[in-house]
């Protein structure tokens, strides 16, 4: 079985005369955690926004397990096996952890209103298939305690969790989290580090993150991709990355902004 899973060649995103990403090429293997770093504006969330369907590409091509998602309408990336957290969370505060997580599976469900109508059998059958899939990652993601409460009330940490069961319920070969541990506190921080892990070994979903947080990065990534102005400075092993004189230049040339640097040169490599 091929490693290949999520291609970029030559991705191009232009926003009127702003070229919000420019010529990104990146693989995500079978069992990798990459993750994109850059300061603000350098074009990560876009480049999300390209990979799961959000938005069209300008040019250059992105494909899943050798399939181009060129002529795939956004909405259906979904189903080859793309899933997302959001920046901001998208949870329906008003209802349950279950539902919640369920929503998940209703996006990748095979039956329509209609067939469900005519074939009452068989999405029942499929209704009850889906709500075993949300025991596992409730299971999984150790959240039990709290299946039932409407998630308006739980923490963030909590809700950015219910996010992330929310995707896993997608059944996705590639799972991309954007800022999953921005606002959380260490523990928080950690328990989401040890799930993210758990997702590669165990469930065999490979991992693309934006994060800010350079300690979460150095630890659990097992390549990085660095952009600044929506170009690729440098990709490789987090070290390697992090030591890299034009990482350093793009992080400290945004000083003024940027939470990033402090973070980075706090793990260690822009000091
Ligand atoms: N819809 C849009 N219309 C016009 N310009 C946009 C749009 N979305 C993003 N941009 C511009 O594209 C560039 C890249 O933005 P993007 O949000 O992708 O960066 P980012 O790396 O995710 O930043 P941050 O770390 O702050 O989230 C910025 O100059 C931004 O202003």
């Amino acid at each position: 079985m091929t490693q290949k899973l999520l291609q970029l060649r030559d991705v191009t995103k232009s926003f009127g005369g702003i070229q919000a990403v420019g010529g990104v090429t990146l693989d995500v293997n079978r069992g990798e955690i990459v993750s994109v770093i850059g300061p603000n504006g350098a074009g990560k969330t876009t480049l999300f926004n390209l990979i799961s369907g959000v938005l069209p590409v300008s040019s250059g091509s992105i494909s899943i397990e050798g399939q181009d998602l060129a002529r795939v309408p956004g909405h259906r990336y979904v189903r080859l096996g793309i899933g997302r957290t959001f920046q901001n969370l998208a949870l329906f505060k008003h209802g349950t952890v279950v539902d919640n997580i369920l929503v998940g599976r209703h996006w990748r469900m095979k039956t329509s209103v209609l067939e469900a109508a005519l074939h009452f059998g068989r999405a029942r059958r499929e209704e009850i298939a889906h709500r075993q899939k949300v025991e596992e990652i409730i299971d999984f993601l150790e959240i039990e305690h709290i299946r039932d409460k409407v998630v308006g009330t739980l923490s963030y940490g909590q809700q950015k969790r219910v996010e992330l069961g929310r995707a896993l319920a997608t059944d996705p070969k590639v799972l991309l989290l954007d800022e999953i541990v921005a606002g959380m506190n260490q523990e928080e921080t950690e328990d989401i580090a040890r799930f993210i892990l758990d997702i590669r070994d165990e469930l065999d979903i490979a991992i693309l993150l934006i994060e800010h947080d350079m300690h979460l990065v150095m630890d659990i990534s097992d390549r990085v991709h660095a952009l600044n102005f929506g170009r690729t400075i440098t990709e490789g092993r987090p070290q390697e990355v992090q030591s890299h004189p034009g990482v350093i230049e793009a992080y400290l040339g945004h000083k003024t902004e940027d939470a990033a640097p402090q973070d980075a040169r706090a793990a260690g490599g822009l000091a």
